[in-house]
């Protein structure tokens, strides 16, 4: 090999290893270090520019690649195997240390370490806390008088003190450890979630033993060490406060067990500890033996929390299905009765759907969809008979009819009108309260009809009784039925009065009810037509029971529009007449008293006077004219500037002015024809 420019030194050196390398007589290790000195003659000649970069550059990488074959190469008898020896090695040999390793802490010492130690008195801290949290929870549903729920929290916390006493009594030093546990787990959270652990997610190795093998990564702390002493003593069919473990700290621990039955354990722990927050975890057959006395049917929501105030609430629910499913499904039962009168439906309560909602939310707020299964019907509203042929979207768009919400109304707020009220009263509200006293002949009609001119309070009234009565209430406006649903009204009435049967007592106001029993005539359209025919049907009781407690309430500013069919069937037609001064002026008294106003009582009287023959919108239409008249008196640009309470009172001359621009709505003539028909068909006095 030439190396031009070389010194002597320097080639023979180079010459010598080139022999040492070539002539195979050398051992590999004398082989990679011939090489690893060429390598450094290169870098030295280079530097000393006895040979160009290009070169060196090529004999560099030449003599680095036999080098490499020779290092790295694990042939035992032409390589060195340098770097991968060692690993080879523990290949070929494998050791685990861990096999021979043994942890300083055993089950029996670790309950003194200081951690262990702070962590149990923690969960001591809690369990007290959670207690003491249960007992004030009891007191509140004692004192909110409802003895269902009374009844529960006092059993539960009865459940409380007994199984902590004789946790105590059966295993004081355990009671550490499984308050330590909870404690434990709860620490991890929030104050507010502490009681909603997940347990897939905790996840806390013991120290010291090995990791469970059989749950994953789902061992935890007080799970283990409880799980522990479970399977040591009843393999898992144990409940808190009864069967607790009374193994020693230093009984054997299998360290794997199955996560059911930790959860299990949780699930009896919980539901006979906290008095409703349960976890609903029945996973598997042990768990649901674990529970016992627990709420075995909710299996909804495997893994799902309760608080104990949600938990309440679905059992009230639950006996409230149950008791609706009793009274539908026996029509002529006495239990129907008292239905009525045990609901408080009212202006503001919620309607519970007949039919299940495929889509139903739960506890956490998320939208759970449940395909209905058969067999799963527990779970879901019951579905009653008499909706099984009506379409579920006709049933929702009269759920959307229902009237509840709206400012409440009183018959306070209806001024005058005595002798309707106190009829409405006795039609439509005792009955409901008693329906036991009024049964047959005194049994309530099922129509009435309340006609009159214009805004004399008849809408007012159908609000009231929505209010009032503790029915339910559906308020549907004729012009809906015939409009909404174009060719589908007979449907829509056909599901109107099937809901309402479903919820009774119930009452159904119609305004308008002219335009939907109209008389029928010869250029009728056909799809009216059905509606009515529908109507009468459903009116007539004809598929109803005589136990029904469906109300209709019509009200119409024509009623000699109606249809003689209809009319009779509207058995009590009471006329809600303009109103009389006594009432006029209880209806400026209670507008004006709202109001800044300076009115005496004898400018009262006389604005009463001219407002003889006003209806009571007119009347509400004068005190709002009125009640502007201070504004107007103001310029222009004080508007904008003025405060309130610089605005000036409401004053008489304000109700002078305001009367040159009201009228009456009512003429004498349409008051005649009321009148009339009052007198033919009318069931009352016809005075306020
Ligand atoms: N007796 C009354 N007491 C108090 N306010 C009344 C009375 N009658 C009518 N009003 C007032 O008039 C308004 C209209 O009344 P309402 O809608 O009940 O009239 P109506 O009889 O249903 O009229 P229509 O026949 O035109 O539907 C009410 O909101 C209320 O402010
Ligand atoms: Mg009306």
């Amino acid at each position: 090999m030439q190396m031009p420019g070389t010194s002597s030194a320097h080639l023979s050196e180079w010459q010598n290893k080139y022999f040492a390398v070539t002539s195979g007589s050398c051992s590999p290790f004398e082989k990679a270090d011939a090489y690893r000195a060429q390598l450094s003659l290169l870098q030295y000649a280079c530097a000393n520019s006895e040979i160009s970069e290009v070169s060196a550059g090529n004999l560099f990488k030449k003599y680095s690649e036999k080098y490499s074959a020779i290092i790295d190469s694990d042939n035992v008898e032409t390589g060195l195997n340098n770097y991968a020896d060692s690993v080879m090695t523990l290949a070929r040999y494998p050791r685990n240390d861990s096999d021979k390793w043994q942890s300083s802490l055993t089950s029996s010492n670790i309950y003194k370490l200081k951690s262990v130690q702070k962590l149990m008195d923690d969960g001591k801290r809690s369990r007290d806390a959670l207690l003491s949290s249960i007992e004030a929870a009891r007191k509140e549903i004692s004192v909110s008088g409802n003895p269902g729920l009374q009844k529960y929290g006092e059993n539960s916390g009865a459940d409380n003190d007994q199984q902590a006493a004789s946790l105590k009594k059966q295993r004081p030093e355990n009671s550490n450890a499984m308050a330590t546990s909870k404690t434990f787990k709860n620490n991890l959270l929030p104050t507010e979630t502490r009681l909603k652990p997940d347990f897939r997610l905790m996840s806390v190795p013991v120290a010291g033993q090995p990791v469970s093998k059989g749950s994953g990564t789902s061992s935890t702390f007080g799970n283990n060490d409880v799980a522990n002493h479970c399977s040591s003593k009843q393999a898992g069919h144990l409940s808190f406060g009864q069967n607790f473990p009374s193994s020693s700290p230093s009984s054997p621990s299998t360290g794997v067990f199955i996560s059911g039955k930790r959860k299990a354990f949780y699930s009896s722990y919980d539901e006979s500890n906290e008095a409703g927050p349960s976890h609903r975890l029945h996973s598997n057959s042990e768990a649901k033996h674990f529970t016992g006395s627990g709420n075995q049917g909710d299996e909804s929501h495997p893994g799902s929390f309760k608080t104990a105030k949600e938990q309440l609430w679905v059992d009230q629910q639950k006996k409230n299905n149950h008791a609706q499913r009793t009274s539908t499904c026996s029509l002529n039962s006495g239990a129907k009765k008292s239905l009525g009168a045990a609901r408080s439906r009212g202006l503001y309560g919620k309607f519970v759907p007949p039919v299940s909602k495929q889509d139903a939310v739960d506890n956490y707020g998320t939208v759970q969809s449940k395909p209905r299964e058969a067999g799963s019907t527990e779970q879901e509203f019951p579905v009653d008979e008499r909706l099984k042929n009506i379409e579920p979207k006709m049933i929702e768009l009269i759920q959307s009819e229902i009237m509840d919400h709206g400012p409440p109304v009183t018959w306070d707020d209806i001024a005058g009108l005595e002798f309707a009220k106190a009829t409405i009263k006795e039609i439509v509200v005792w009955p409901m309260l008693r329906p036991d006293i009024f049964t047959g002949l005194r049994g309530p009609p099922k129509g009435i009809l309340l006609f009159g001119p214009p805004g004399t309070g008849k809408t007012l009234i159908g609000k009231c009784i929505a209010c009032q009565s503790g029915a339910t209430f559906f308020s549907i406006s004729a012009s809906s039925l015939t409009s909404k649903w174009v060719g589908e009204g007979e449907k829509m009435v056909r599901a109107l009065f099937a809901v309402a049967r479903c919820n009774q007592p119930a009452v159904i106001f119609i305004d308008e009810i002219d335009s939907l029993l109209s008389q029928r005539g010869e250029g009728e359209h056909e799809s009216s037509r059905r509606i009515k025919t529908e109507f009468l049907v459903q009116l007539d009781g004809a598929t109803t029971s005589s136990e029904d407690r469906i109300l209709v309430v019509g009200a119409t500013n024509r009623p000699q529009e109606i249809d003689e069919a209809a009319r009779r069937r509207l058995e009590k037609r009471l006329y809600i007449p303009l109103p009389e001064s006594s009432a006029r002026k209880q209806m400026v008294v209670n507008l004006m008293s709202r109001e800044n106003c300076c009115l005496s009582l004898d400018e009262v009287e006389l604005v009463v006077k001219q407002a003889e023959g006003f209806s009571g919108a007119d009347m509400t239409q004068l005190c709002r004219e009125a009640s502007l008249g201070p504004i107007r008196s103001l310029q222009v640009t004080d508007i904008s500037t003025i405060t309130s309470d610089q605005v000036r009172p409401i004053a008489y001359v304000d109700f002078q002015n305001a009367l040159q621009n009201v009228r009456p709505s009512v003429s004498t003539k349409d008051l005649e024809l009321y009148e009339n028909w009052n007198k033919m068909f009318g069931c009352g006095r016809g005075q306020p």
